[in-house]
C-alpha cells in the first residue's frame, strides 16, 4: 500500500552461513524518488542482503526495514514491494499472461492488471506463448511484469540487466528512471558498474559483505584526478624541478616511472625540456569509473585490502562540491522491436493505475527528492574517502564507521485500469510472496 515513505533503511545488518561471512555490518537507506545501485562483484553479499531485506533470510544481526517496517510485517507485501531476485520460477508450459493472472489472484488484483503489465513490459505479443520457451530476456520482462502487478511502491531488482540485450537495457533504464520519478524507490543489484552507471542516482558497493563506497557515482568520478605519468632520463632532477615549480604531487610507481597529479603534460613537458631532462614516455592517465569500481572491491578472492581511498597524491575533489547527476533519462530506443516482443509502452511517464494517489503525488509522510538530491558541504580535504561520509551521515544519521578501512579487511505509460467494485474488496494474498516470481527464488 501506498502509506508509507517507501523508503529502505539497512542498519548494521550482517548474515553469517556457518565460518562465511555472506553479510558484515551493512547500513545504507535508499530514498524515495532515486534509483540506487547496489553493486559488488559475484559473491560480495548481494543477494543475501536482497533476501533479508525480503524477509526471505533471516539476519545475523541488524535490521532492514521498508515504510518503517520488516518485510514481513508490511500486510499486504505485493502492493508495497515488488521484487525480482532471479528471472525463474515460471511454469514452463503456462503462458504469461496466465502465469501472470495467477499471481494477480494470489494478490488480489484484477486480471486485466496482466495484460497492462504485459504491456509495459512489451511482453503484449509474447503473453500467449508458454513461458518455457522464453529467452532470458523475455524471462527478465516476465519477473519484472509480475513484479509490477501490485502497482508497487518500491521496486527491488537483483541483476535485472542480466540477459538483456543493448535495447533491453536502454528500455530497463528509461523505464526504472521513470518509476522513482513518480516518487517511488528503486533498488536494483548488480557486479557491474558499467551496466547501471547510466541508471542510478547514487550506489552503495560492497566487498566481502562490506561498504567499501556508498554515495552518488559524480562524487566518486569527481574524487579521481588524473595523473601524468612520465619516464625521465633523471627522474630525481625531474623531481626537484616540478617541486621547485610548486608541483609536489609526486610518486614513483613499482615501474619507476613519476606519477603526476595536479598538472597537465605540457607543464611537465615544458619543465623538463627547459631543465635538460630527456623524456622517454609520458602520458596523461584518466581513471575511469570501472577501474575505480574495480580498485574499491578488489581483494575480493585475493585476500587484499580493498583499494580504499585514492592513492597518495591524489587531489581533494574539485572545489565547488558536486552537482546532482544529469537529469532527464534517455529515451527508449527506436526501430523494430525483438521479434517476439511487442514494443513496449513509451516508458517516459509512468503513469498509476486508478485508485492509487496520482501520477506525482509523493507518498504521505515524506517529500520526494527532486531528482538526486547531492550531499551538501566540503568534500573532506586531503583525499577522497570511499564512502562519502557526509551522505552517509545525512540517509543513516550515524558516523560512517569504515571511513578507515577495518584492518585486515579488506514507465512506463500504462493504460490505468478501474478495479472492479468486488474486487477493490478482494481478500488480501498470503502473507509470504507465492513461490516462483517476486522473490522468486525463496
Ligand atoms: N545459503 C547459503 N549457504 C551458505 N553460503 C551462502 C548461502 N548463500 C550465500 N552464501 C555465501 O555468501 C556469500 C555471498 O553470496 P551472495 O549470493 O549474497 O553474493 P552476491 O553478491 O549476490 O553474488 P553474485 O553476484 O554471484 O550473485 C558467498 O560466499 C556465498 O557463497
Amino acid at each position: 500500500m501506498h502509506d508509507g515513505s517507501g523508503r529502505i533503511v539497512v542498519q548494521g545488518l550482517s548474515k553469517q552461513f556457518g565460518p562465511i561471512i555472506a553479510v558484515n555490518n551493512l547500513s545504507f537507506t535508499v530514498e524515495p524518488g532515486s534509483v540506487t545501485g547496489f553493486l559488488g562483484p559475484n559473491g560480495a553479499g548481494k543477494t543475501t542482503t536482497l533476501r533479508m531485506l525480503l524477509g526471505l533470510v533471516r539476519p545475523t544481526a541488524g535490521t532492514s526495514t521498508i515504510n518503517g517496517l520488516p518485510f514481513d510485517q508490511l500486510g499486504n507485501p505485493g502492493r508495497v514491494v515488488g521484487a525480482v531476485l532471479e528471472a525463474q520460477g515460471f511454469h514452463p508450459t503456462r503462458s504469461a499472461r496466465n502465469h501472470l493472472r495467477v499471481y494477480a489472484a494470489a494478490m488480489g488484483v484484477p486480471d486485466q492488471r496482466a495484460d497492462q503489465v504485459l504491456e509495459l513490459v512489451g511482453l503484449s505479443e509474447a503473453g500467449r506463448r508458454a513461458a518455457g520457451g522464453f529467452s532470458l530476456g523475455m524471462k527478465q520482462r516476465l519477473a519484472l511484469a509480475t513484479a509490477l502487478l501490485g502497482d508497487p511502491q518500491v521496486l527491488v531488482l537483483d541483476e535485472p540487466a542480466n540477459g538483456l540485450d543493448p535495447e533491453g537495457i536502454a528500455w530497463l533504464r528509461a523505464f526504472l528512471q521513470s518509476f522513482a520519478r513518480t516518487g517511488r524507490t528503486v533498488l536494483i543489484s548488480s557486479h557491474l558498474l558499467a551496466e547501471v552507471e547510466q541508471t542510478v542516482d547514487q550506489v552503495v558497493i560492497i566487498s566481502r559483505g562490506q561498504t567499501v563506497y556508498y554515495g552518488s557515482l559524480d562524487y566518486l568520478r569527481q574524487s579521481q584526478q588524473s595523473r601524468v605519468l612520465v619516464q625521465a632520463a633523471d627522474p630525481q632532477a625531474l623531481v626537484v624541478k616540478l617541486q621547485e615549480a610548486g608541483v609536489n604531487a609526486i610518486e614513483q610507481t613499482q615501474d619507476g616511472r613519476l606519477a603526476i597529479t595536479g598538472v597537465d603534460r605540457k607543464t611537465v613537458a615544458d619543465l623538463a625540456m627547459a631543465a635538460g631532462i630527456a623524456l622517454y614516455d609520458i602520458q596523461q592517465e584518466t581513471v575511469d569509473l570501472e577501474q575505480l569500481f574495480f580498485r574499491l572491491t578488489q581483494g575480493q578472492y585475493t585476500g587484499q585490502q580493498p583499494g580504499y581511498g585514492a592513492p597518495p597524491g591524489w587531489g581533494p575533489p574539485p572545489g565547488g562540491g558536486y552537482g546532482p547527476p544529469s537529469q532527464g533519462f534517455a529515451a527508449p530506443p527506436q526501430g523494430t522491436p525483438p521479434q517476439g516482443y511487442a514494443p513496449p509502452v513509451d516508458p517516459q511517464q509512468y503513469q498509476q493505475p486508478q485508485g492509487y494517489p496520482p501520477q506525482g503525488t509523493p507518498p504521505q509522510g515524506y517529500a520526494p527528492p527532486q531528482g538526486y538530491a547531492p550531499p551538501q558541504g566540503t568534500p573532506p580535504q586531503g583525499y577522497a574517502p570511499p564512502v562519502d561520509p557526509q551522505q552517509y551521515q545525512q540517509q543513516t544519521g550515524q558516523q560512517y564507521a569504515s571511513y578507515a578501512p577495518p584492518p585486515g579487511q579488506q514507465q512506463y505509460g500504462g493504460q490505468p485500469y478501474a478495479p472492479p467494485q468486488d474486487q477493490q474488496q478482494a481478500a488480501p494474498p498470503p502473507e509470504q510472496p507465492p513461490g516462483g516470481g517476486w522473490g522468486g527464488n525463496a
